[in-house]
């Protein structure tokens, strides 16, 4: 599905933000993108959308590739960044509208798939009014569904459940879960690791731009003993110590 080749990104000639990451990730998974502040979480986000380019290394998405065919790559994904504040003097509606204009999606698939979305993430009666006058977690929830109205084979998020309530948190991960049951991959990231452990298939531990672990939560359990919590490895890879 998505192969992500030696990739690099160095910000002010020296920064290495993403050091030489590789990592695949196969149909059906939800993979969990974890670190510190400061990691490289973002920029790796920001890569894998085309957002920025790498440095070096390269990122094939179905097939196609980001540098050679960026536009059908583009297609490929839904993306839903940290900040939600965007397209406020847009009535939720006329975004959702929008979005299904920009990937192509025809009328009555989008009619489908607005009933669909709003009624999942309780947003059936917000669709009139302005995203300025929403709150942090409907216009999360707004963003979310714009990301998912063209029903895109990778789902992006990052940090995907700061700001939602209980119980749309619970919806959305239930829609991970049923998206990459259906052959499809789910990449998110997250600095929380109980939300890790409880969604994902498999996980990747970034810290300083380089890669300290890739693997499922059974194996990250495998490298603690039984009262030492998965905190404390969490903590020992990513601690500043050399
Ligand atoms: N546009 C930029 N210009 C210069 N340095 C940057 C830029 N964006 C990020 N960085 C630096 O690159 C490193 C990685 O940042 P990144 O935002 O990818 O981390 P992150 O893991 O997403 O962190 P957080 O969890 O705090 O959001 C940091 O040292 C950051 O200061």
């Amino acid at each position: 599905m998505i192969q992500i080749k030696n990739v690099t990104k160095v910000y002010g000639g020296k920064l290495k933000a993403v050091d030489n990451l590789t990592l695949e990730l196969k149909p059906g998974e939800i993979f969990g993108f974890l670190g510190p502040n400061g990691a490289g979480k973002t920029t790796t986000i920001k890569m894998i959308t085309g957002i920025t380019s790498p440095d070096a290394g390269e990122i094939i998405l179905n097939d196609i590739s980001i540098t050679q065919d960026p536009l059908n790559y583009k297609r490929q994904f839904g993306f839903v960044p940290d900040n939600p504040d965007i397209f406020l003097r847009l009535k939720g509606l006329e975004y959702l509208n929008f979005m299904a204009d920009v990937y192509n999606v025809d009328s009555t698939l989008r009619q489908e798939r607005i009933k669909d979305l709003s009624k999942r993430f309780d947003m059936e009666n917000a669709l009139g009014d302005y995203i300025s006058s929403y709150s942090h977690g409907m216009r999360q929830k707004m963003i979310l569904m714009g990301a998912l109205i063209h029903d895109p084979s990778l789902w992006v998020l990052d940090e995907p459940m700061t700001g939602l309530d209980p119980k749309s948190s619970y919806y959305l991960k239930e829609m991970m879960r049923e998206h990459a049951d259906k052959g499809n991959v789910v990449f998110f990231s997250t600095h929380v690791l109980d939300v890790a452990e409880k969604v994902c298939d498999r996980v990747g531990i970034i810290n300083k731009g380089k890669l300290m672990f890739c693997g499922t939560m059974d194996e990250l359990r495998g490298l603690v003993s039984e009262n030492e919590g998965l905190e404390k490895i969490f903590l020992e890879m990513t601690s500043d110590e050399e």
